[in-house]
């Protein structure tokens, strides 16, 4: 029998196109409809990004204004929403409560999206506007503390911070964050964006497809990793103290979280203006994290390259996300949540053109389990007991 090659991580492979994002990780580029990240990160605003992954191209003055106006008026959560979330006990981990409210949206609607283009234009716009407020008001009952309604003189990314802290933040916390939104907003077929598309090609609608989206990321291998990343810097505690950590953690045989990447052959390119931010934030917040996050890219980098030699484990988007997210206030296991509200523009844009371009995702896999055998009546079953099945286990190579 020909031997079939298995992929379990699908390695390399093309399982379809996109006109979204481009990551070219030889060379460390990432691109959004051809934009470099680095010029969209230094002169664009998220809501222009948003605009350019849903609509296909950079708002006039006018454009921009109608998406902002259209975001505005969909920010609030329906009052049902808000009612379930008060049910949920506090300690519940914040992506589960995310992940449930993107669900319980959609119970809301006044009809099921019917997968036309501008339902589902609409609903993505609702979904950009609305997992701020969703994240933002559980921040704060699972503090105790009243939900703050959503201001309209304010933009995106300062609204949320205004949400959760009933403060108006600061321009660099402000930009920071608008920065942080545009880095996350796509990047290709990750895993949380196939699983969307994988959904979606089901004809599922776009609630449901983000929905599974929201699940995928929140794994540590994907969007949970920055959360793994504070935990690191808060035992690391000094910068000194970096290098015995992580020689260590690799000695336990554990991964450095924040580092590595599946397309990445050197540093993630969006990792250069986390630093950046990370410094300047913890600057103006006299916090240690920034020093302590640049002695352990230099220990991990110096120590990966003597334990694991030719293996390219360089900083991905995740490392500088703790420290610059930590500096604005926001808890560590909030991270992916935060990172959702950037990534909900890919994800949507995603579903947009996978329903356009529609094929059922099915591949297939290799049948490693026992041979064909026959049923066997209880009694027959309770006479042999309870050791190997009949048919033997089957085997993985
Ligand atoms: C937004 C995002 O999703 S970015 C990614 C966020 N995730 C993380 O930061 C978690 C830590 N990083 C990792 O686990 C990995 O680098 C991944 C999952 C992101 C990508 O890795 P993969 O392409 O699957 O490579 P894989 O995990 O097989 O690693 C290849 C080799 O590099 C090593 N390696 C990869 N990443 C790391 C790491 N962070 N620390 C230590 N070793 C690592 C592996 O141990 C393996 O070594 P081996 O061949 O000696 O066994
Ligand atoms: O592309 C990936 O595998 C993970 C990633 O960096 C992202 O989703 O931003």
């Amino acid at each position: 029998m020909a031997s079939t090659v298995v992929n379990p991580g699908l390695e390399g492979i093309v399982v379809g196109e996109t006109v979204l994002s481009n990551v070219e990780g030889d060379v460390g580029r990432l691109t959004y409809r051809g934009y470099d990240i680095h010029d969209l990160a230094e002169h664009a605003t998220y809501e222009e990004v948003v605009h350019l992954l849903l609509f296909g191209r950079l708002p006039t003055y006018q454009e921009l204004l109608d998406l902002k106006a259209r975001l505005v008026a969909r920010r609030s959560l329906p009052s049902g929403v808000v009612a379930m979330l008060h049910a949920v006990p506090r300690d519940a981990w914040p992506m589960d409560v995310l992940r449930t409210g993107v669900s319980a949206i959609s119970h809301f609607l006044p009809h099921r999206p019917d997968g036309s283009h501008d339902t589902n234009i609409d609903a993505a716009i609702d979904l950009v506007a609305k997992f701020p407020t969703l994240v933002a008001v559980w921040d704060r009952l699972r503090r105790g503390l009243e939900p703050i309604a959503p201001d309209s003189t304010l933009d995106h990314a300062a609204n949320f911070l205004w949400m959760r802290s009933g403060e108006r933040p600061i321009p660099a916390a402000e930009a920071a964050l608008d920065t942080y939104f545009i880095l996350l907003a796509d990047h290709s077929y990750n895993a949380s964006t196939f699983s969307a598309r994988v959904t979606a090609s089901t004809g599922e609608d776009i609630y449901g497809a983000v929905a599974a989206a929201v699940a995928t990321l929140a794994g540590d291998l994907h969007g949970g990793a920055p959360s793994k990343v504070m935990t690191m810097l808060e035992e690391i505690g000094l910068p000194e103290k970096a290098e015995p950590y992580v020689r260590a953690l690799l000695g336990r045989g554990e991964k450095i979280m924040g580092m590595g990447h599946r397309e990445y052959k050197i540093r993630d390119p969006r990792a250069a203006h986390l630093e950046r931010m990370a410094k300047n934030l913890t600057e103006k917040s006299h916090t240690k994290w920034y020093l302590i996050a640049r002695a352990l890219e230099d220990a991990s980098n110096a120590v990966l390259a003597e334990v694991k030699p030719g293996k390219p484990i360089y900083a991905n988007v995740e490392f500088y996300t703790a420290p610059t997210l930590a500096s604005l206030g926001i808890p560590s296991d909030e991270f992916t949540c935060t990172f959702a509200c950037g990534r909900i523009a890919g994800w949507s844009a995603h579903v947009l053109e996978q329903v356009a371009h529609n094929r059922l995702i099915r591949p297939q896999a290799t049948y490693v389990g026992p041979a064909v055998h026959p049923y066997e009546p209880i009694a027959a079953r309770n006479a042999r007991g309870n050791g190997a099945a009949s048919g033997g286990a089957g085997s993985y190579n």
